[in-house]
């Protein structure tokens, strides 16, 4: 059984550590302020499709889990913080991390995160990853709700390296282990390329739903709209060059396809919004628009949806 600390239990964590902890692996989650209370008292439900989990998991400020723990009582530290979070999180248990060796996965969508871990804590204790085709929030403290087959890509930050890396071997645990739990992993050799292209997706839907409040369902099909969303794609695969990633037209418009496809989802950007939280706009759409300006490039779809969002109530 596998020793997981999750930290940022919200949506996307809580999702993973209530299927996990169903599965027997030993959680350990990290959360904040109501949330954090309720799981306290109460545990952590949650309810995905027609399943309802109950977990009594202990959860713990960044505080008290420097005060309980060392990092290498765990086998993986999955971050599911927002990217607005990761600089603070660094600020608050980088000098903790660094006691010890163990790997840490970020499940966070942009693709600046595993940078910053890497910068802080070394490349070969970093595993890329994303959270795709799961939508899930925290529908009152203590309380997620999730839908989608929430399935998880990983792989060796920035790409798979030579076989006598040691993450191979925890890459082919974890999906064994994930597996079994339900959840469905791929193992990528590239996962900045697919951290990449999910940010196409991300930049196209998730500032504009931000904005109009509308969901990726009524994105991807209005005639007028869907051509606002396939023009902020098209800007994230120019950026995705000055990273020598080099997204082709065929990305583009897989990626497009995917969501418009999807089951409606009301995204993370949209909940934040209404909910009165930090955006990840900067990790989003500033890391596009920083890209695109490097190759002396404009962003107008992204400027303009950014520009617009900065005077929306
Ligand atoms: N939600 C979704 O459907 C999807 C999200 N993603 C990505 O997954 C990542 C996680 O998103 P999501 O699950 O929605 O995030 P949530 O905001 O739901 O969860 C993060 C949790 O971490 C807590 N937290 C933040 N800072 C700290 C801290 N310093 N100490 C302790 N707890 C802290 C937050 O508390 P507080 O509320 O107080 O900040 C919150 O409870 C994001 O990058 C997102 O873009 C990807 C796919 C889909
Ligand atoms: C792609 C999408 C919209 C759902 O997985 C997402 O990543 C989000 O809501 O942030």
């Amino acid at each position: 059984m596998l020793k997981l600390l999750i930290i940022g239990a919200g949506g996307i964590g809580g999702y993973y550590a209530a299927k996990l902890s169903a599965a027997g692996h030993q959680l350990v989650l990290t959360a904040r302020g109501k949330h954090l209370a309720a799981m306290q008292a109460s545990g952590l439900e949650v309810h995905s499709q027609d399943q309802r989990f109950h977990c009594q998991v202990p959860a713990y400020d960044h505080g008290e889990l420097v005060r309980r723990y060392q990092p290498d009582d765990f086998d993986l530290i999955m971050v599911c913080l927002k990217s607005t979070a990761t600089l603070p999180l660094l600020d608050e248990l980088g000098d903790w991390l660094m006691q010890g060796t163990v790997p840490v996965l970020s499940l966070q969508n942009g693709v600046d995160n595993e940078p910053l871990f890497a910068h802080a804590l070394g490349e070969s204790r970093v595993l890329g990853g994303l959270a795709v085709r799961i939508g899930g929030h925290i529908i009152k403290p203590g309380v997620v709700s999730a839908q989608g087959e929430a399935r998880i890509v990983m792989g060796i930050w920035p790409t798979a390296g030579e076989q006598a890396d040691p993450r191979h071997r925890l890459l082919d645990q974890l999906k064994a282990a994930f597996e079994d739990a339900g959840i469905p992993v791929n193992v990528s050799e590239a996962i900045r390329y697919e951290l990449w292209r999910k940010l196409v997706i991300n930049n196209g839907v998730n500032p504009l739903s931000a904005l109009t409040g509308l969901d990726t369902g009524t994105l991807t099909h209005d005639p007028q709209l869907k051509r606002i969303v396939y023009g902020m794609m098209a800007e994230t695969v120019e950026a995705s060059k000055a990273d020598g990633v080099n997204l082709s037209q065929q990305d583009l418009d897989d990626m497009f396809q995917l969501i418009s496809e999807f089951d409606p989802i009301k995204t993370s950007m949209l909940v934040d919004k209404e909910k009165g939280r930090p955006l990840e706009l900067d990790s989003i759409a500033g890391a596009v628009i920083r890209r695109c300006q490097q190759q002396g490039r404009e962003a107008p779809f992204t400027e303009t949806v950014v520009a617009l969002l900065a005077h929306a109530n």
